[in-house]
């Protein structure tokens, strides 16, 4: 899979998707993270990417010109169509199920605004999805970008090793994960949950699985509300539910 970010601060993209597992994924040819700066495509002699905002008021906006000179070199510099997303507060809310349906894609570009954004006729003319990390605006798209290359990253295949593995994570089956514990087995912080010891997988299982549900009950019951149970997972859910009020 090959990433292209645009942004008026490459370096911080580059060094982002350099370490751990993305780093790794890029030095065994997994993904590619590639990033362009149209100050390096802005022609006038002040190099400039923005201007002050028609109609007035604080702020600047991201002019279509460098940008879009940028983007005719990225979408020509490898054969792939890009699936260009443009990060902002205004975007659909990123989820694990679509960075699951982005990680399947052969090539997306990341647009990133800094200052009060892009100018809309960009937008209109050359972005396919616009997405959100979140409600809250940060500095600039180069954080959502990092956020965007971390999650789609660690998802090709041989990103992640056994131990890694994105199966149990977080939102995999609709459900929050489960506790983990470590060394030592005994601790005055408490003891390892004697069910992970006792090598009984079944049991190791179930428990796991309770834990998950119970937790997404207490903390997000939003995604429970999402999530088909069978049988046996509303009988865990309801054991964890008593166990709780007590
Ligand atoms: N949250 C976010 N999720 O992804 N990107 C996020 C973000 O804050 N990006 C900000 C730098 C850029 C930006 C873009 C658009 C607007 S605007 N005028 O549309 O409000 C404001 C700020």
């Amino acid at each position: 899979m090959r990433i292209d970010v645009v942004s008026l601060f490459p370096d911080f993209v580059r060094q982002c998707a350099a370490v751990g597992v993305v780093g790794r994924a890029q030095q065994r040819e997994l993904l590619q993270v590639e990033a362009w700066n149209p100050r390096d495509y802005a022609i006038d002699r002040h190099r400039s990417v923005d201007s002050s905002s028609y109609g007035g008021g604080p702020g600047m906006v991201m002019m279509i010109e460098p940008l879009r000179t940028t983007l005719a070199a990225m979408r020509a510099a490898a054969p792939e169509a890009v699936h260009l997303i443009y990060l902002s507060p205004q975007g659909t809310r990123l989820t694990q199920g679509r960075v699951e349906a982005l990680a399947k894609l052969p090539r997306i570009g990341l647009l990133c605004g800094r200052y009060e954004g892009v100018d809309e006729r960009l937008l209109a003319h050359e972005v396919d999805e616009e997405l959100s990390i979140g409600d809250y605006v940060l500095s600039g798209g180069e954080l959502a970008a990092a956020v965007i290359i971390d999650a789609v990253g660690r998802l090709q295949d041989g990103a992640l090793n056994d131990a890694q593995s994105a199966e149990q994570d977080s939102f995999s089956d609709g459900l929050l994960d489960c506790p983990h514990y470590g060394k030592p087995v005994h601790h005055a912080l408490g003891d390892v949950p004697e069910v992970l010891l006792s090598g009984d997988h079944a049991a190791i299982a179930r428990w796991r699985l309770k834990q998950s549900l119970g937790r997404t009950w207490l903390r997000r019951p939003d995604l429970l509300s999402q999530c088909w149970l069978d049988a046996e997972s509303r009988a865990l859910l309801e054991e964890f539910r008593r166990e709780h009020v007590r």
